[in-house]
């Protein structure tokens, strides 16, 4: 079984960095950790980064997960190519460039780029954000799967992910006590659906919901609040079409063996429960 022990960072292709740069500093509140020419290193928390900008196909994505030992590559990578996925161990500009000592990459059995990311950074002091958006940490990904179940047994029986509670068929995964790491949601295709940052509090969720409309982002679903995690969220659009959310209060699941997942309906009220109804075209 692959021991997925956090997930720690996002990588995102995008047709126009200044763009990126300006709405993940200006808006989204993100610390420019380094710009290069074709890309741009993004904090969120303590980590050296957790997201990554590079100029070109925005299909060009990918989600880094921390094993905490290297030889679990090496096994990972064993149980991968017997399930018969292509994998392919990181070179060292490769590492270098996601401030990790080594990474296996592989897809998902939907077509999902996954990289197993063995001792990724800490970043030089404190995360101070472009803007008071009250970020607490990079915290979990929206994953189109074409094929929720099947997703389901990968990522909970080659891996270690167990499920907190399901949407219709869409299974909401941790991989530690944080509610979800992985959204899995119905798609004709693959891709990251959404990329998520917990904030402080429900003020800086309202906060942002108010300085978004003043922006002219488009707000996608919310304010509301999940059912599932019962954190409070709002979900915009960034470049790219790249889908965003802010959320808080998220649950924490410390007790493994009491813990039983839930089953919520694949409508607006599994969604929010305060009534929000979503304008993503996954959640409909
Ligand atoms: C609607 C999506 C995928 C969703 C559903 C529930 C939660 C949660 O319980 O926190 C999310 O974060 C979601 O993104
Ligand atoms: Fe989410």
């Amino acid at each position: 079984m692959i021991a997925l022990y956090d997930v720690c960072y996002v990588r995102l292709g995008t047709r126009d960095l200044d763009t990126a740069a300006r709405f993940a500093t200006e808006v989204l509140g993100l610390e420019v950790a380094e710009r290069g020419r074709q890309s741009l290193h993004l904090r969120s928390d303590a980590r050296a980064h957790t997201l990554f900008y590079g100029e070109g196909d925005p299909a060009a994505q990918a989600v880094g997960f921390e094993v905490r030992r290297q030889e679990e590559l090496d096994a990972a990578g064993t149980v991968l190519e017997a399930l018969g996925h292509a994998v392919r161990r990181g070179t060292g500009a490769e590492c270098a460039e996601r401030r990790v000592r080594d990474f296996l990459a592989f897809r998902d059995p939907s077509g999902n780029a996954i990289e197993l990311a063995w001792r990724p950074e800490q970043g030089p002091g404190h995360y101070r954000g472009s803007r008071d958006a009250g970020i607490t940490a990079f915290s979990h990904v929206g994953l189109c799967s074409t094929d929720p179940a099947r997703d389901e047994h990968f990522w909970t029986e080659v891996c270690n992910a167990r499920v907190s509670d399901r949407i219709g068929n869409a299974p909401l995964l941790r991989i530690g006590q944080v509610h979800h790491a992985i959204a899995l949601f119905p798609s004709p295709r693959p891709g990251i659906q959404h990329v998520n940052h917990q904030v402080e509090s429900g003020d800086d969720v309202m906060r942002s919901f108010y300085l978004l409309r003043e922006r002219g982002i488009p707000v996608v679903f919310g304010p509301g609040r999940h059912p599932s995690s019962s954190a409070r969220f709002l979900y915009f659009e960034g470049p790219d079409g790249m889908v965003f959310e802010y959320s808080c209060g998220v649950r924490l699941i410390a007790d493994e063996l009491l813990y039983r997942e839930r089953q919520f309906p694949f409508a607006n009220s599994g969604f929010c429960q305060w009534g929000a109804a979503p304008r993503i075209r996954e959640f409909q």
